[in-house]
Parts: C-alpha cells; structure tokens; sequence
C-alpha cells in the first residue's frame, strides 16, 4: 500500500525524483516549411468574385465570408501600394483559419519565401 498523506511530514527524507522521459526535439525536416503549409494546401486562392465579394465555398475556402472580403481589400492596397503598414490583427477562436489567412496574405503578396511570425494572444475584452 502507498503511503498516506499523513505519514508526510517535514523531516521525512526526500522522495527520490522521479524519472523524466525527455521529450524529443522536432527534427529540421518535422519543423521545416513545407510541414507547415501542407495543413493549409487544399487552398488555392481567396475565392473572391470580381466585385470583392466572397463566394461561401471556393478555392477551398469555406465560410469565412467577411474576412476574407476584408483580407481581399488589405491584399489589394498592399498591391496598390496603397498602405504603408502590413500588421494584420486576426481574431477568432481555435482553427478557425488565422494562421491560414496570414500565410495566405504572404504568398499572395510577396515572391520570395519569408518568415511570418504569428504571435498569440488571449487577451480578449469585451466591449458593449
Ligand atoms: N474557412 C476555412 N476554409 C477552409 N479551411 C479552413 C478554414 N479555416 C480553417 N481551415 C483549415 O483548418 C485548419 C486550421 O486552421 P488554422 O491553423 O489557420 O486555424 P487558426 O485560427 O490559426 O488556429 P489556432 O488559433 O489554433 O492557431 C487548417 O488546415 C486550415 O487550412
């Protein structure tokens, strides 16, 4: 039988620690670019129509009809030189394609390959 809490007390010896199973490093072909992409490669375009407007499935895209309406008009000033910043601020909850709309804003906009840094908040307030 194990020993009971309170036969724990503060002159006891120490448990020895237990055995830490190290956890492996990804490898520099698991981390490597193309293992990123390939979750978003069933994407081939934003699925816009001619006016801007978002075509509810298309190019792979699913839903996600207003940002990506919004996206199309930050991809366009950027082409026009129009905008003289490019952060993005994308919010939604989990897997609901941010990470796939900024990685799509990248290959959209510049021709060679670049790393993006995603940062991560969940610092959310709500406003009335
Ligand atoms: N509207 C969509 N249409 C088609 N595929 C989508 C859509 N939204 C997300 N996906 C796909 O779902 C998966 C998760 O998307 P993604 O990693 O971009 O989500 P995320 O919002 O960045 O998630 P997290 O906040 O957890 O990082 C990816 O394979 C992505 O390509």
């Amino acid at each position: 039988m194990s020993a009971q809490l309170t036969d724990i007390t503060m002159d006891a010896a120490p448990a020895p620690a237990p055995a830490v199973t190290p956890i492996a490093q990804p490898t520099s072909a698991a981390a490597n670019r193309d293992s990123r992409i390939h979750t978003h490669s069933h994407i081939k375009g934003l699925g816009l129509g001619p006016d801007g407007s978002a075509l509810p499935i298309s190019q792979g895209f699913v839903g996600q009809t207003q940002a990506r309406e919004a996206l199309g008009i930050h991809l366009w000033l950027l082409r026009e030189g129009r905008y003289s910043g490019r952060p993005l601020l994308l919010v939604g909850p989990p897997g609901t394609g941010k990470g796939l709309q900024a990685l799509f804003r990248e290959k959209a906009t510049y021709k060679e390959e670049r790393k993006i840094e995603l940062s991560a908040s969940y610092d959310v307030q709500e406003t009335t």
